[in-house]
């Protein structure tokens, strides 16, 4: 987040750029929080009669259905007006604008710089102005921003957007949000509007709960982006679960699924479909049928079956919840992402299990002395950096004496060879779902 730039004894000086103050604003994230990440990142201890500061100038645009209206902090910030050429610039507002600390001269001694400080905190009791711009002059104002390194935070005014009509849904009330939950949706409607970011949870923790609650929040209109088809199946199934949204207002939009887009309240779509309209692989569509048909249903729900072979494209979006034991087959090399996907689905919160008694286990099968090897330790080590342990088994103790399958080394190199293959032939399209990848064992 910054960087020390000067280290005389008295004065630590801290350069931050403007994207990391943007993503700590867009976080909810205030100065004295920026302050007290600092303080822990120090290299040195603080000398007591010093002070830290942070100054910047910030704006924050507001997006209110057409209208656009800019809300500046009148401190720091500067004037945006208008150009002749109606392009919007952007110039200072005088010689009191505080410079950002990069640029600020180092005081002669520590006094006059307290003074300072106190002078610009005088400067931060700031009055918040806000004017309404034309839609036309909205970019062309961003990119102005952006190269005075004074980028606009966009906020959608949800409340007051009567232009853009509300739509039918609402949170049902078995839909009880985790702390967490509560949280990261705390951060996007802090200040009553619907501020534009990125939410960020771990795999199985219920990032689709959490968007259909800020939908059900919003409740406007709304584009739900997928990385596959089987997610825009997961994504609905989810709107159902948690809100009364129904299905005439819901609109799956897939190369087979082609449900009236122009008038749909939610669009659930995925990103081939609006930049390519390409085609799914045929792998995509082996697995979309299994998870809607009957008989997977059934498997799931079936105490009886407590084993599932599945390939790949069930490393996202595939929805076990109580999927406890995964054995990991065949790998995409040493893909960290995969990894951590494959991980999340048996890290999904067990229904009536007490967390401290509950294990879920991870197996990854790697062949000794093959490259696999090389991918697996990088595996490894996301891992353990990501705080889970591991232990390698190179033996297992009872294997020789059973009556196994694939019994002599001429077999085993043959079956070896023979999942290589297959995966090397993974990206193709044509490539059968016969090839297993991952095996779920169910409690
Ligand atoms: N607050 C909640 N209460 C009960 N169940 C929940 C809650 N939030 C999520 N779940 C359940 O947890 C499971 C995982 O949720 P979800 O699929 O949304 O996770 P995810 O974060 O999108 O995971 P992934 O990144 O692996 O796709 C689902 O079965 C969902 O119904």
């Amino acid at each position: 987040m910054d960087t020390e730039v000067n280290d005389i004894k008295y004065i630590q000086e801290y350069k931050l750029t403007v994207y990391s103050l943007y993503a700590a604003e867009s976080v909810g994230l205030e100065t004295k929080d920026i302050i007290e990440y600092l303080k822990r990142l120090k290299a040195v201890e603080r000398p007591q009669n010093t002070k830290t500061r942070v100054t910047r100038g910030s704006a924050d645009e507001v997006v209110r259905s057409s209208q656009a209206r800019v809300a500046a902090v009148t401190s720091g910030s500067k004037a945006i007006t208008t150009g002749p050429s109606n392009d919007a610039v952007i110039t200072g507002t005088g010689s009191d604008a505080p410079p950002l600390v990069s640029t600020a001269d180092i005081p002669e001694d520590i006094s006059n710089f307290n003074a300072k400080i106190d002078k610009d905190d005088e400067y931060l009791s700031k009055e918040i102005i806000s004017f309404e711009i034309d839609q036309n002059h909205l970019e062309p104002l961003q990119k102005s921003c952006i190269a005075l390194e004074y980028p606009l935070l966009a906020e959608y005014d949800f409340i007051k957007d009567t232009q853009n009509p509300d739509i039918p849904i609402d949170l049902k009330p078995n839909a009880i949000l985790r702390p967490y939950q509560e949280r990261a949706l705390g951060k996007m409607f802090g200040n009553g509007r619907a501020r534009s970011g990125l939410i960020v949870l771990p795999c199985g923790a219920g990032k689709s709960l959490v968007g259909v609650t800020a939908e059900s929040t919003v409740r406007k209109k709304a584009l739900v982006l997928c990385n596959s088809s089987v997610s825009v199946e997961q994504w609905k199934a989810q709107f159902k679960m948690w809100s009364t949204a129904t299905d005439n207002i819901i609109c799956r939009f897939t190369s087979d699924l082609k449900e009236k887009p122009m008038n749909a309240s939610i669009l659930i779509t995925t990103y081939p479909m609006i930049m390519y309209g390409q085609k799914r692989t045929h792998e995509v569509e082996q697995t979309m049928k299994l998870n809607d048909s009957k008989s997977f249903k059934c498997l799931k729900n079936n105490p009886a079956v407590n084993t599932i072979f599945v390939c790949k494209i069930a490393d996202t979006s595939f929805d076990l919840p109580d999927a406890n034991v995964l054995i990991e087959i065949s790998t995409h090399s040493g893909s960290r992402r995969q990894e951590a996907q494959r991980l999340g689905r048996i890290l999904r919160a067990k229904k009536g299990a007490i967390a401290e008694d509950y294990y879920a286990i991870f197996y990854t099968l790697v062949s000794r002395d093959t490259t696999e090897m090389g991918y697996s330790r990088r595996r490894q080590r996301f891992l353990v950096n990501q705080g889970y342990s591991y232990k390698v088994v190179t033996h297992l103790s009872g294997m020789e004496e059973g009556d196994l399958h694939f019994e002599t080394k001429e077999e085993q190199i043959h079956l070896l060879q023979q999942v290589l293959t297959a995966s090397d032939r993974e990206g193709q399209e044509e490539t059968p779902l016969v090839v297993l990848m991952m095996l779920f064992i169910l409690k």
